[in-house]
């Protein structure tokens, strides 16, 4: 239960994002000049910016990124701590579900919580929004702190203005696509975006079974990043555990994202390794 003065303060934060989004300045507004931009575009993928928590670059390696959603919600700080290097573990992101039970059926968890969340670990968080109307939602999350802020390309009414503004916020930003949304007719606006989420399971629900046809769509993605006409971090998101990482890796991903392969395993810390070692074995050999 929040306090009166917590909850004053969340009206006040809610209010002042409220007017910021109504005016949605433009990046230039935001930044003062481009000098600024490529600045924060030279960081590495694998590390935050601006100030924020950073972890060494790790564009080389394959990225695992535990999904929370798979976690115990109610020991959310120690689930993440079990995946984070203290315990020996080496989550590079830690992906976030939040699904409003409107562009997804199910509902998860929101912007307070990810504050919150934010605020207990030190491991980039990685905010999937399963959620309608992100041109409105999502640059919140980039003010929390998030690291890479991903919207739906399904949802987004303005997906060029919008990375704009997540990147403007200081986060990464993040497309993703529907097993079934192709990805040609999103190649000029992914010019503008830091991270590609192909979805191998329908979005809404953890521990599905993997739709290998996606592969088809993450080799496109990287032959396009390996010729220079994108600049990002492929990731997949669903189904991902010791029988589908290798073939996720031939096919050109980079980021990992694994929930119940991580939370359902005895130890997540190792299944996280576990899955990190066959990703970079299976990368080499692609290579
Ligand atoms: O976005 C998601 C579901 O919409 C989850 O991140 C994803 O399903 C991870 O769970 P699992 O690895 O068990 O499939």
């Amino acid at each position: 239960m929040l306090s009166p003065s917590d909850r004053q303060e969340a009206r006040r934060r809610s209010q002042a994002h409220d007017e910021w989004s109504s005016t949605r300045p433009d990046i230039a507004d935001l930044l003062d000049g481009q000098d600024r931009l490529a600045d924060r575009r030279d960081q590495p993928l694998g590390g935050a910016v601006r100030g924020r928590r950073y972890t060494p670059c790790v564009s080389n390696q394959p990225l695992i990124a535990p999904s929370l959603l798979s976690a115990d919600f109610a020991r959310l700080a120690d689930e993440m701590a079990a995946v984070g290097g203290d315990s020996g573990g080496g989550a590079d992101w830690l992906h976030v579900d939040v699904m409003d039970a409107h562009f997804v059926p199910n509902l998860t968890l929101g912007l307070p919580v990810v504050q919150s969340l934010q605020k207990s670990t030190d491991i980039p968080l990685d905010c999937h929004l399963m959620i309608d109307d992100p041109d409105r939602w999502a640059v919140g999350y980039a003010e929390a702190g998030v690291h890479n802020v991903t919207v739906h390309a399904e949802a987004a009414d303005e997906p060029v203005g919008l990375a704009k503004n997540l990147r403007a916020a200081g986060a990464k930003a993040g497309l993703s696509i529907k097993p079934n949304t192709p990805l040609e007719p999103y190649t000029d606006v992914l010019k503008h975006y830091d991270t590609l989420l192909v979805m191998s399971v329908e979005p809404g629900f953890g521990g599905q079974k993997f739709i290998g046809e996606v592969l088809e769509k993450t080799r496109r993605a990287r032959r396009m990043v390996d010729t220079g006409h994108l600049n990002l971090v492929v990731e997949i998101d669903g189904g991902i555990n010791t029988e589908t990482i290798e073939q996720a890796a031939e096919a050109g991903v980079d980021c990992f994202v694994a929930g119940s392969a991580v939370y359902g395993a005895e130890d997540p810390a190792r299944a996280v390794e576990g899955l990190r070692s066959q990703a970079i074995n299976a990368a080499h050999a692609r290579q």
